[in-house]
């Protein structure tokens, strides 16, 4: 017997994407808190064995946080390379508190560190897939952050939530669970006198008026509520209902009971890894297209050829992201690009069988691929 008062979409969840905030692991004085850590693996442990037993992946951030005190850190530094050396320092104790805390059930967990270039390559999109999946199949919890040493200001997601909907869109989950210290989507500053909780958005209308704010009360993590709505859009549009809850209520959340904001899905399900780099990548540079080459790429379907190109912007290697540019400059597609910069302005205008005669046949490729090229529509 199904009991309608609780949600049906956990409940027939057979892979989620749990992602916990620092503000949900950490003390008020900083560092990590094991009682919290113990309470969430608790509710993950619980929610592994209902009877539909789902698998979960779970996005944790806190590195940053982790490694503050230990480094004689009283706060979060402005400048990336001590977050960096943060990150580095916390990821280890993060982890080791996991594996400790996951051991009273017997389980093993897996650490998986992603970066948004790393996945928009299809090789490493690929790799990053089967890992997460192999992991599943024997049993153990993947725990997954970004990649902080090597992300750098331009290419790091920035925050984690939007790193759970492109995990979740990646392992192909039916659910996202969003744990943070607030207990939903608020129509204003929760903080703030007479602004209630919101307990089911059914797409972006629903979110006309509303104050979403960017940073949290907490000062340990990044993007505050905007971060987890657009992390909401990017995985409902992919298909994918997310559940917005305070961490304090994961178990209850994962058992289907109404907590929290539940986000319907708005878009379909699809398993396209170009949702990376719509989402993920920064673009390390422009290139100009003439009319008959925007024609070709955005309703054509076609692959970018050096004869389409009329400019060349920015300084980036074969296989970055770059952004297509349109009349007026308007963005028009992003790919990734098969030359580096240096080389392109020689090829520009010319067909790629005259370039192939006079250069060799490594100059008959594409620009980018069709397959590499997703179109940003508005
Ligand atoms: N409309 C809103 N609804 C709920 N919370 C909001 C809203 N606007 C701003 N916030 C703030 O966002 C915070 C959560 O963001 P953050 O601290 O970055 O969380 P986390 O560390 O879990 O990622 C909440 O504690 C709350 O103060
Ligand atoms: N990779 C960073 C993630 C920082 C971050 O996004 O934090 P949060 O806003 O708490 O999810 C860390 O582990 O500290």
């Amino acid at each position: 017997m199904t009991d309608q008062t609780l949600r049906q979409e956990v409940l027939t969840a057979r892979r989620i994407v749990v992602k916990v905030g620092s503000s949900s692991l950490t003390t008020a004085a900083g560092g990590l808190d094991a009682d919290r850590v113990d309470a969430l693996v608790d509710a993950l442990a619980k929610a592994r064995s209902q009877p539909s037993a789902p698998e979960i992946v779970l996005v944790s951030s806190g590195a940053i946080a982790a490694g503050l005190a230990p480094l004689g850190l009283d706060r979060r530094p402005p400048d990336l390379a001590r977050q960096q050396a943060a990150a580095s320092v916390g990821q280890g104790l993060l982890v080791a508190r996991y594996t400790a805390s996951f051991a009273r059930y017997g389980v093993r967990v897996g650490q998986v560190l992603l970066t948004a270039e790393d996945a928009s390559r299809r090789a490493h999109y690929r790799n990053a897939y089967r890992t997460l999946d192999q992991l599943l199949a024997m049993g153990a919890m993947p725990i997954v952050n970004e990649n902080d040493t090597v992300a750098t200001a331009e290419i790091k997601f920035g925050d984690n939530d939007r790193l759970a909907a492109l995990v979740a869109h990646l392992v192909r989950a039916d659910l996202l669970v969003l744990l943070s210290d607030v207990d939903g989507l608020y129509d204003g500053d929760p903080s703030k006198p007479g602004t209630t909780r919101i307990d089911q958005v059914s797409g972006p209308h629903d979110l006309d008026g509303i104050e979403i704010g960017s940073t949290g009360k907490a000062g340990v993590g990044t993007g505050g509520m905007v971060t987890k709505v657009e992390a909401a859009r990017i995985a409902t549009g992919a298909g994918i209902p997310v559940v917005l809850t305070a961490a304090s209520q994961a178990a209850d959340a994962l058992a289907g009971r109404q907590t929290g904001t539940l986000f319907l899905r708005t878009g379909s399900r699809s398993a396209d890894r170009l949702l990376w780099l719509e989402h993920a990548s920064s673009p390390r540079g422009a290139l100009q297209l003439d009319p008959g080459a925007v024609e070709a790429v955005v309703s054509g379907g076609k692959s970018l050829l050096p004869a389409g190109v009329t400019r060349v912007d920015g300084e980036f290697s074969a296989g970055d992201p770059v952004d297509l540019l349109g009349e007026n400059g308007h963005i028009v597609a992003r790919g990734l690009v098969n030359f580096d910069a240096r080389e392109l302005p020689r090829l520009l205008g010319r067909s790629t069988r005259e370039l192939a005669q006079e250069l060799g046949a490594a100059y008959e490729r594409e620009v980018i691929h069709r397959d590499d090229l997703v179109i940003l529509r508005g």
